[in-house]
């Protein structure tokens, strides 16, 4: 049977409350735009919205009930917007190239959480939203939580998002940019709304990750214990690759 993949990257996007993180990523993979906002929750990072939905279906309940309570929303509120990760298969130099996208909560209440997710990352989005300074001027923080809880080697991309919005944009392209290369990072304007650079966007940082890692490819590329692991992983989290073996795995948006 023909491998799936070479090599799994986990990508990790981050940024302000509302600057588009999920939509982006279900548009990704999906090709889907939600318009409402509903605020992504964070778990721990060794728990799984689905682990526990399969698992303990109870506790999920229970848990769903209490963060209903503590985030002043409704039980259909929390069922909504949890989000794990997406997964997509890519070709970059004849490699096939498995990304793994984590979507995170902006909120700063979950930030404790979301830091548990830097450290697995490869590749990160700093993502901000073109139509509010605050978030651009966030980027600033977003990117030293990085250099001190992501590995040395991750590959970061600066993402402004909703460029759709040309009436209420706040954030000059040329800031952007700016940001981008005092960061030494590449830049890209997105719109999730029109899928205005959302593949060149995601599959930039997919051949930068796979750049930086090429001298561990051998290692990295799939072993048949990796195969087997990862399957475990798949079914343990009740998983379905599809027919297509490219869309989403963890992700209710
Ligand atoms: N016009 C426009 N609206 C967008 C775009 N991307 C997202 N939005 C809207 O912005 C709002 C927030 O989007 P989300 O994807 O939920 O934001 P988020 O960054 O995941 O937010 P948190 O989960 O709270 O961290 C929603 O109302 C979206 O419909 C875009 O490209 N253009």
């Amino acid at each position: 049977m023909a491998k799936q993949y070479d090599v799994l990257f986990r990508l990790l996007l981050l940024g302000d409350s509302g600057v588009g993180k999920t939509c982006l990523l279900c548009r990704f993979t999906d090709n889907e735009f939600h318009p409402s906002h509903i605020s992504t929750i964070a778990l721990p990072r060794f728990w799984s919205w689905s682990l526990l939905e399969k698992r303990l279906p109870v506790f999920i309940r229970c848990i769903s009930l209490l963060f209903a309570w503590k985030t002043e929303g409704t039980v259909q509120y929390i069922f909504l917007q949890r989000v794990d990760f997406k997964m997509k298969t890519l070709l970059i130099d004849g490699i096939k190239v498995r990304i793994q996208i984590w979507d995170t909560a902006g909120q700063e209440r979950y930030q404790t959480i979301t830091k548990q997710y830097y450290r697995r990352a490869q590749g990160i989005f700093l993502v901000y939203d073109i139509t509010s300074e605050r978030s651009f001027q966030h980027i600033m923080k977003w990117a030293s939580d990085v250099d001190e809880y992501a590995p040395d080697k991750v590959q970061k991309i600066l993402v402004g998002n909703k460029s759709d919005e040309v009436d209420k944009r706040q954030v000059a392209t040329e800031q952007g940019l700016k940001l981008a290369k005092a960061y030494g990072m590449d830049f890209f304007e997105t719109s999730a709304f029109t899928n205005h650079n959302i593949t060149e966007t995601f599959t930039r940082l997919a051949e930068q990750v796979l750049a930086a890692n090429k001298k561990d490819l051998d290692l990295l590329r799939m072993t048949m214990n990796d195969e087997i692991n990862l399957a475990a992983l798949e079914e343990e989290e009740g998983l379905c690759d599809g027919a297509a073996g490219d869309q989403g795995k963890a992700c209710w948006c």
